[in-house]
């Protein structure tokens, strides 16, 4: 709540929390703002088969099922031609997609006609194609038959889309298909991503003795992109609480963020920048009753707001799904890929019993739909497990308050894997 009070505020004064984007880049943004259609769809009443256009009228039954009536066969419709208007008594070839001639209110598809198939129109004039003198059709042909009319999918003016809807493939296409080709969505929260430790080093360089590969940029970085978020810029900076504060403020007077994350530097030992680099801010350091995830930094920085997460690569995961995306989630308006369910434990836990838990694990669906699934835990607590965390795909809830989770315990998961 703490979060989303200060993300919610900052992201509401920023000026631009819209912007415009062309469809071609607008995958899984939201709308900013209902569409209405500006045309309709079809834009006008066209063959949903390769047939002939008829009237009706001119198929209308007069005998037993069965009777075919002989018409005399107009000048062919291709597909993006306007056709001129269907003489009585005539029957025009007609393409999928082609507009119906003025006139005609039915096809039949070219199945059903004796011929059974159209000359080949190669080489040919597309309109000038297709002559035959006559063409022998079923009789009783309803009104309306394999015909799209105009605005049966949407009419111009109606609501396409209203405002808050994610754009998917089918949205996009949609708003594609009325010729919309640009749309105003939220703009994404903008953040400023700091990693810090004398002993990280960017992945594809060497490690001297003590040093480790920096995880949490790459970690922090996929899961806010993949919660809607943009990250302007990271960083690795070393222990030096002058220097980091220094780079934080050069940083956020080059191009103001709406928040700010930094990952490690923030719990007990001699050299914590984080802590020690914003001693003069309105940054306030707890610890949380949780494993991991247990030591943070919540507050404002020149008034930008300001997470410091724990530098253990799952404390930084655990951090971000516990307190930072639901509160990413509202100010997105993007869903929440993280289904939860309730799973039974494969083998007894033990759990501190003042803190919430959160250990990695694999969930197995239930092999009888409705039932109850499985979820058996991955690597130990400890929160430097990376490759535990890569093997699973889900986070388990083990709550405070309770310290023995026996097998077959019912214990609640978040799916990673959506
Ligand atoms: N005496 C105490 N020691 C510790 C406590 C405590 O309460 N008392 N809390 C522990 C817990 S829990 C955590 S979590 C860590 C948090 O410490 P910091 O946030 O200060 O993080 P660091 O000390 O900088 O790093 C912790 C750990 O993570 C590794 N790390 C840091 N950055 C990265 C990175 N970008 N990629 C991969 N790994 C990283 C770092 O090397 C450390 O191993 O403190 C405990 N200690
Ligand atoms: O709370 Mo720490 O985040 O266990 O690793």
């Amino acid at each position: 709540m703490a979060v989303l009070d200060l993300l919610a505020a900052g992201f509401r004064e920023r000026p631009q929390a819209v912007e415009d984007e062309f469809l071609i880049s607008a995958r899984g943004r939201v709308l900013a703002a209902d569409v209405a259609a500006p045309g309709s769809l079809p834009p006008f009443a066209n063959s949903q088969m390769d047939g002939y256009a008829v009237h009706s009228a001119d198929l209308a039954t007069s005998g037993q099922p069965g009777k075919r009536v002989e018409l005399a066969v107009a000048a062919t419709i291709p597909a993006g031609f306007e056709p001129p208007a269907l003489v009585r008594g005539t029957a025009a070839p007609i393409m999928t997609g082609a507009m119906l001639p003025p006139g005609a209110d039915a096809v039949v598809p070219i199945e059903q006609a004796v011929p059974d198939s159209f000359p080949s129109a190669a080489g040919s004039p597309a309109v000038e194609v297709l002559a035959r003198a006559t063409v022998s059709l079923p009789a009783g042909v309803p009104a309306g038959q394999y015909v799209r009319s105009a605005g049966s999918d949407i009419r111009a003016g109606d609501p396409a889309l209203p405002a808050g809807t994610v754009l998917g493939p089918g949205q996009l296409g949609l708003l594609a298909a009325l010729g919309v080709d640009a749309v105003r969505v939220r703009a994404r929260p903008r953040v400023l991503l700091l990693t810090t430790g004398d002993e990280v080093v960017e992945p594809g360089l060497p490690l001297q003795p003590g040093q480790i590969h920096d995880a949490n940029t790459t970690l922090l970085r996929s899961l806010l992109e993949e919660a809607g978020a943009t990250v302007l810029r990271t960083r690795v900076l070393a222990d030096s609480p002058q220097e980091f504060q220094h780079r934080l403020h050069e940083d956020l007077a080059a191009e103001a963020p709406d928040l700010v994350i930094t990952s490690g530097g923030i719990s007990k030992g001699a050299f914590e920048v984080v802590k020690q680099g914003l001693g003069r801010e309105d940054v306030e350091f707890l610890s949380v009753a949780m494993q991991p995830g247990g030591p943070q930094g919540i507050g404002r920085v020149a008034g930008i707001p300001f997470l410091a997460f724990p530098g253990n690569p799952v404390s930084c995961v655990v951090s971000f799904e516990m307190f930072l995306r639901p509160a990413l989630g509202s100010v997105t308006g993007l869903p929440r890929p993280r289904p939860e369910l309730t799973a039974l434990l494969t083998a007894g836990v033990h759990s501190p019993a003042g803190k919430h838990q959160v250990r990695r694990g694999r969930y197995l669906p239930p092999a009888e739909p409705g039932s109850t699934g499985q979820v058996e835990l991955v690597g130990g607590p400890s929160s430097h497990l990376v490759h535990a965390l890569a093997t699973s795909n889900a986070l388990v809830h083990l709550p405070a308050g309770r310290e023995a989770f026996p097998a077959g315990a019912e214990v609640t998961v978040w799916l990673l894997d959506r």
